[in-house]
Formats: C-alpha cells, sequence, structure tokens
C-alpha cells in the first residue's frame, strides 16, 4: 500500500553543503497497518512523513502510495492523491475564526463533496470522535485533547485510505495523550485506514504501533514488529531508547556494592510462566534476590523483565545458575559480573 523505495531527501540551506536530512530510506507499510516511526528530534521523521503526501519531494527514489507514485504527481493528480491521504499535527493546525462543525467541513468542501451531503457527514464524524456537544464551539474554546480529535474528525472525514499523524500527542499530558491514541486504535480497527505516526516517544510506539521504524540520522537504522524491537533491539540506538523506556536503572550506590553477579533478565511467553528463579535456588544453592522488575505489555503479549542479584560462596556456582537461567529464559544481560 505505501512503499518507499531508496528514499532520500536533501536541504541546500545558503551556498554551503546541502544537508541530508533523509538518506537511503526502502519501507512498505502494508494496508490497514498502524507504523511508528521514532527517533530523537532531527532524525528526519517529520521530513519522511512529509514525503508520503508530497509535502515533501525526495531528491532521489520514490514513494508510492495506493499503487500512485505519489512523488512523481503534481497539479490536479496530486490533490487529488492528497485526498485520500489525512494528516493530523503536533499543534493541532485548526482555523481559529470557525466552529468545529466549520472545521470539518471546511475539509469537505475542498473535496468537491456535494453541499447536501456535508452536514450529515459533519454530524456523523464528531459523534465518532464524541465532539457533538461542541459543532458550534470555536478552537480557542476547546482543551487540547478536543482540539486533536477536531483535527482527527477534518483528517478522516473525506474516507481517506492513510492517515498521517506528526507527533499527535507531543503538545498533550499523558491520560489525554491515552485517550488520542486510543482513538487512533478505533479509528485503524472500524474503518481499516492505515496509520502512519511519528514520535520521540517509545511509549507512544508501545501502546499503539503494530511495527515501527527507528530512524537515527536520517537512516533508518532498525525495522520490526513492535514486540520483537522491544524485546531485542539491536542498534545500539534502539537499545538506549528501548532502555530509557523501560527504566530498568538501578541506582549507582548499588550497583557497585552488591556482591555476586548482577543480571538483567527477559522473559517472554512460556519463560514468563516457569519458575525459573525458585528452581535455580533449590538446584545450585545460590541466593536470588530481586532488585527491579515488571511487566510490559505490547499488543496482548507480556514482556517480563527482572533485575537480580545472584550470590552464593563459590563463584563457580553463580557461573552455572547463569547458564541455567540463560536456557530456559530469553535473555539474560550480565549487568556486572
Ligand atoms: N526546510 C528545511 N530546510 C533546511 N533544513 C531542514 C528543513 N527541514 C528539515 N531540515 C533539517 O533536516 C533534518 C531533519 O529534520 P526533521 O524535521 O525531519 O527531523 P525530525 O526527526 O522530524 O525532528 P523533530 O522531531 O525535531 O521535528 C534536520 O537536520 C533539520 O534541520
Amino acid at each position: 500500500m505505501i512503499e518507499l523505495d531508496k528514499v532520500c531527501v536533501d536541504f541546500q540551506t545558503g551556498r554551503g553543503p546541502s544537508t541530508r536530512a533523509v538518506s537511503d530510506v526502502s519501507l512498505t507499510i502494508a494496508a490497514g497497518e498502524i507504523f511508528g516511526i521514532v527517533g530523537t528530534s532531527g532524525a528526519g521523521k517529520s521530513t519522511l512523513l512529509r514525503t508520503l503526501n508530497a509535502l515533501q519531494r525526495p531528491s532521489a527514489g520514490r514513494v508510492n502510495v495506493n499503487g500512485v507514485e505519489i512523488s512523481a504527481l503534481d497539479g490536479v493528480d496530486l490533490r487529488k492523491a492528497r485526498q485520500r491521504i489525512g494528516m493530523i499535527f503536533q499543534h493541532f493546525n485548526l482555523m481559529h475564526t470557525r466552529t468545529v462543525a466549520q472545521n470539518v467541513a471546511f475539509s469537505l468542501k475542498a473535496a468537491g463533496w456535494e453541499r447536501s451531503k456535508i452536514a450529515p457527514r459533519v454530524t456523523e464524524i464528531l459523534a465518532l470522535v464524541g465532539l457533538t456537544d461542541k459543532a458550534n464551539r470555536y478552537p480557542v474554546q476547546l482543551s487540547g485533547g478536543q482540539k486533536q480529535r477536531v483535527g482527527i474528525a477534518r483528517a478522516i472525514a473525506n474516507h481517506p485510505d492513510v492517515l498521517l499523524c506528526d507527533e499527535p500527542t507531543s503538545a498533550l499530558d499523558l491520560e489525554t495523550s491515552a485517550t488520542i491514541l486510543a482513538l487512533l486504535k478505533q479509528i485503524n480497527q472500524q474503518m481499516g485506514i492505515t496509520i502512519v505516526l511519528i514520535t520521540h516517544e517509545m511509549n507512544v510506539i508501545k501502546s499503539i504501533c503494530d511495527r515501527v521504524a527507528v530512524m537515527s540520522g536520517g537512516e533508518v537504522v532498525e525495522l520490526g514488529e513492535v514486540f520483537d524491537v522491544f524485546a531485542h533491539p539491536q542498534h545500539p540506538f534502539t537499545q538506549q531508547l528501548v532502555s530509557h523506556t523501560l527504566n530498568l536503572t538501578l541506582p549507582e550506590r548499588l550497583q557497585q556494592h552488591l556482591p555476586g553477579q548482577l543480571l538483567k533478565i527477559l522473559f517472554i511467553g512460556d519463560s514468563a510462566e516457569q519458575p525459573v528463579l525458585s528452581d535455580v535456588a533449590i538446584k545450585f544453592g545460590v541466593a536470588v534476590n530481586i532488585l527491579h522488575g515488571k511487566i510490559e505489555y505490547i499488543g496482548e503479549r507480556a514482556l517480563g523483565i527482572l533485575v537480580v542479584q545472584l550470590t552464593a560462596d563459590d563463584p563457580a556456582v553463580v557461573e552455572t545458575a547463569v547458564e541455567h537461567i540463560r536456557h530456559r529464559t530469553a535473555q539474560v544481560e550480565v549487568i556486572r559480573g
């Protein structure tokens, strides 16, 4: 449904050398998927997202949406192709002199809807985003979350196939963010709209995306199912993002002064249901001290993480116990041996 083939974007600033904002990105995004692009500021996320509706032209490479090479279109053809692609923004981009209903109606007028069909569609779509009672309010009278709901209503009113989301929750508090992400998920499931979302927060990726591309320095450095990226991040930048999100750092003081081995253990699926730690305690006579732990739910799947300290009189016994744990869990990282 969406295909990027070796997309590069260069910006020429002044007379100096150009900046490469997006470097050789190739991706395929399936119809109906919620696809996340994560990276720090300046990674090239916005620039890449904007190539999907040709707000930004690639300097090299091709962008195909619904079988049409959007990066090669202009004029009427481009306007038509863009009508199949909605977009929402971090700061909502609403028209402040128009009411909520007028903001949504405006997008339908622009898409060439018959006058008589606009009002019923506005009513329907405002009900879907939970804003029926705010139809005649102006944006200034709304909370951030309500403004983003207007943005979403406006973006999906014309039945697009794709919804592009540019940091949709970055200006919102945690609770409101969660309700907006839940609304996006609901829209994806009910209407089958493909969602491409950019964010700098792994938590946003974790809560609604199916797959994720990690961007750094204009490149996609990692790509995969969200669960797999969280469970086995490969690239050092992804490892840093995931570890920061899971927040399992122990105070330095504790790390330095504890005897024995400190392990971070990952439990996935079956391994989460087996009494691995009590088994090693009994079998090898090691003392197991749990220092930190949590279970993250990503989609329907659980990812358990524990930080434990293993001690015994004989260090060789601890080594054997660590090997035993390694064979029965998804991953063991020795934080300090
Ligand atoms: N119009 C432009 N002219 C020149 N350079 C630009 C332009 N737009 C973006 N850049 C540069 O391209 C790089 C990528 O920017 P981009 O906005 O895509 O990153 P981002 O990952 O979306 O970051 P942020 O989250 O801060 O928006 C940056 O170095 C930026 O300075």
